[in-house]
């Protein structure tokens, strides 16, 4: 089957892939909206925060319906809320503590209990909310339709919290698992499973720095039949549309044939 690399949005700065990334996220919620009355987008940790960051200024500041909006997060450390790792404090100081989102709309784990017991929790929470349409469901399969799964990448590939060779890669019938070994501390987290992430509207991977490059590369480029499989390399969205935000330097090992698309 012929991959779905997505669409490639290759900037020459970091400043310009943020306002791409803020125009970008803000037309989804407006058509998600004007579509279904709601957003419901789903974050990660990481550089992505900050990324998104001109979010929090003018124009948008003003010209999203925040109130529209319905956070959740694509993985979690299980730490306290208020823990420097908690991908919730990430997200509340750098962008959901300068917008008019409705406390009410914002779902993080709960985080005192263990990483099995907080997935759980998270995929009844899901669940629920898939009930009530503020998250829609998949036309070919039972899972949760978010409208937007933003993901940053790993040097070693990983999305979410789903890292090479581990076992969370292969599950297929839980919506949100949990880790206790993750190679990046801290070691407990939970994650959306591929499943989730694959029946997502819009997923867009938000990568910048040399660092990424060669993640970048196996990911996108033709690595033949017996090229590593990252984790990003299994996100390929089933009905939904898969966009990369990459500055030059992320983007500096792809093939021309990719970068020239
Ligand atoms: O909780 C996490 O650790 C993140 O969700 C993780 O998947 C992150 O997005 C990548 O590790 C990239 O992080 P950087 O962009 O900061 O390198």
């Amino acid at each position: 089957m012929a991959k779905n690399t997505g669409e490639l949005r290759i900037h020459e700065s970091v400043d310009e892939l943020r306002t791409d990334l803020a125009d970008y996220v803000a037309e989804l919620s407006e058509a998600s909206v004007k579509e279904r009355g709601v957003f419901a987008i789903a974050l990660s940790g990481g550089s992505l925060i900050g990324l998104m960051g001109k979010l929090c200024e003018a124009p948008y500041n003003k010209t999203v319906d925040w109130s529209k909006w319905y956070i959740f997060w694509a993985d979690e450390r299980v730490v306290a809320k208020n823990h420097a790792d908690s991908n919730y404090k990430l997200a509340k100081d750098g962008l959901l503590s300068k917008v008019p989102i409705i406390p009410s709309h914002v779902h993080s784990i709960n985080d005192s209990v263990s990483a099995e017991e907080a997935a759980d929790d998270y995929e009844f929470v899901i669940r629920q909310l898939v009930k009530t349409r503020v998250v829609s469901v998949s036309e070919i399969s039972d899972c949760p339709k978010f409208d937007l799964i933003l993901l940053g990448l790993g040097s070693d590939g990983h999305v979410a919290s789903l890292f090479p060779n581990h076992s969370a890669l292969n599950e297929r019938e839980e919506w949100v698992t949990f880790i206790t070994d993750s190679p990046k501390p801290p070691p407990e987290r939970i994650t959306f499973t591929l499943p989730v992430i694959n029946s997502a509207s819009n997923v867009a991977v938000v990568v910048t720095g040399e660092s990424k490059a060669e993640s970048v590369h196996l990911a996108i480029d033709d690595v033949g039949p017996d090229g590593p499989l990252i984790p990003v390399r299994m996100v390929q969205p089933a009905m939904g549309k898969l966009v990369w935000f990459l500055d030059k330097l992320a983007a500096s090992k792809l093939e021309d044939s990719n970068l020239n698309k």
